[in-house]
């Protein structure tokens, strides 16, 4: 065969996979049930008092869940609770009996943990989502950390989701599912789902006291998923880029240029459309949801073993994104050796 005719080849092959692909996500988003529906279900969001997490307990209210929320302060809390109670009443009669728990607790602490499951059950009845949103991040240098802030970060972001999945996911294992709250509403299987960052996909300079933490929750999601086949639940691990909130408006403020610089290519998103495309995500069976192209670009190239969506398609990126890391990485450390350059060896500087 000549060079010209293998190159048709392998073009009318490429056309034809990328055809068939798209036509397999067309069919799959117009067939396939509602993977995650929320009406009526009991969802416990932790980190539900601003920023991402409001965003998701704001949007679940209007799928008519019924909702525990969990942070640590109180006045915040009630500032949120105020607006889900808004749209609770907006529903109308649509969910009759929609509830809304509000508890104050430290995540980081494993009692306080456990209390606020047995307090959500008490109120709400049996959990059946809980959507770890508490986190947040410190950036800084490595080198520059106290490990106390070492410390806070993994208390933060890993055990303050470790500690309510492991008192959750011991009640759940320890009774059957519920009943679905309405005919035909889809999986109702009961889920854990943690949120990491996009972030622990592409790791970055300045994320030191966080990306241990989340890229923990990621290989927790693998390992946990598998378990939990034995019980009939789902685990999952977000990973959104930068999320215009308020904790982002915070750590801005101590966040190093460096790490502000390399970020740039991940435009932030607002958290109300962050939450609504990883709940979509999710309603398609996403293990992995993005809410991003960005995001999803490096799922692609990072995601090793775990499930996928739409094989076919997330095959065909995971090529091209494999090939874009390798000019990403020479990219982001230029921008560091340009550094380095300019300010001269760190042992000389006062
Ligand atoms: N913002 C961003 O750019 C990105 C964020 N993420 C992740 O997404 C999630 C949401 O982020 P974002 O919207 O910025 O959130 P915010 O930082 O704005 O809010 C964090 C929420 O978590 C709560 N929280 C923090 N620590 C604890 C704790 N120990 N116990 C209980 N509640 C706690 C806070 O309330 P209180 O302080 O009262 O306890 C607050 O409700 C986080 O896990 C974050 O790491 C991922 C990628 C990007
Ligand atoms: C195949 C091509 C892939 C390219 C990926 C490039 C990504 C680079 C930037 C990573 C930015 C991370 C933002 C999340 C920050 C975060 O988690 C904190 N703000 C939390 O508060």
């Amino acid at each position: 065969m000549s060079l010209s005719n293998s190159a048709v080849l392998v073009g009318a092959s490429t056309v034809t996979a990328i055809l068939l692909a798209t036509a397999a996500t067309v069919t799959m988003g117009l067939f396939s049930e509602n993977q995650m529906p929320v009406a009526g279900r009991n969802v416990i969001i932790t980190g539900a008092s601003q920023g991402m997490g409001k965003a998701v307990a704001l949007l679940f209210a209007a799928q008519g869940a019924n909702i525990t929320i969990i942070a640590r302060n109180q006045q915040k809390l009630d500032a949120a609770g105020e607006e889900i109670r808004a749209v609770i009443t907006k529903n109308g009669s649509k969910y009759p009996d929609q509830k809304l728990v509000i508890i104050s607790a430290d995540l980081a602490d494993p009692a306080d943990a456990k209390r606020a499951v047995v307090e959500s059950e008490s109120q709400l009845g049996e959990t059946e989502i809980l959507w770890c949103c508490a986190g947040g991040a410190n950036p800084g240098m490595f080198k520059d950390h106290s490990l106390d802030e070492l410390h806070y970060g993994m208390n933060t972001n890993y055990w303050s989701a470790v500690y309510i999945a492991h008192a959750t996911l011991n009640v759940m294992a320890s009774r059957p599912p519920p009943p679905p709250k309405f005919p035909g509403q889809g999986n109702t299987q009961r889920r854990i789902i943690f949120t990491s960052s996009l972030a622990a996909l592409c790791p970055v300079i300045g994320y030191s006291s966080y990306l241990g933490a989340k890229a923990g929750l990621r290989a927790l999601t693998d390992c946990l998923r598998q378990e939990c086949l034995l019980y009939d639940i789902g685990v999952h691990c977000c990973m959104p880029g930068g999320i215009e909130s308020p904790g982002f408006e915070m750590e801005n403020l101590t966040k190093p240029d460096l790490t502000k610089k390399i970020e740039e290519t991940d435009v932030a998103q607002q958290p109300e459309e962050v939450a609504k495309a990883l709940l979509e995500e999710l309603q398609r069976g996403q293990v992995m949801p993005v809410p991003s192209f960005l995001a999803r670009a490096a799922r692609a190239g990072a995601i090793g073993p775990t499930p996928r969506v739409n094989a076919v398609i997330e095959v065909l990126l995971s090529w091209i994104a494999v090939i874009v890391f390798i000019f990403v990485r020479r990219d982001q450390d230029g921008i560091i050796m340009k550094e380095r350059k300019l300010k001269g060896p760190v042992w000389k500087q006062k």
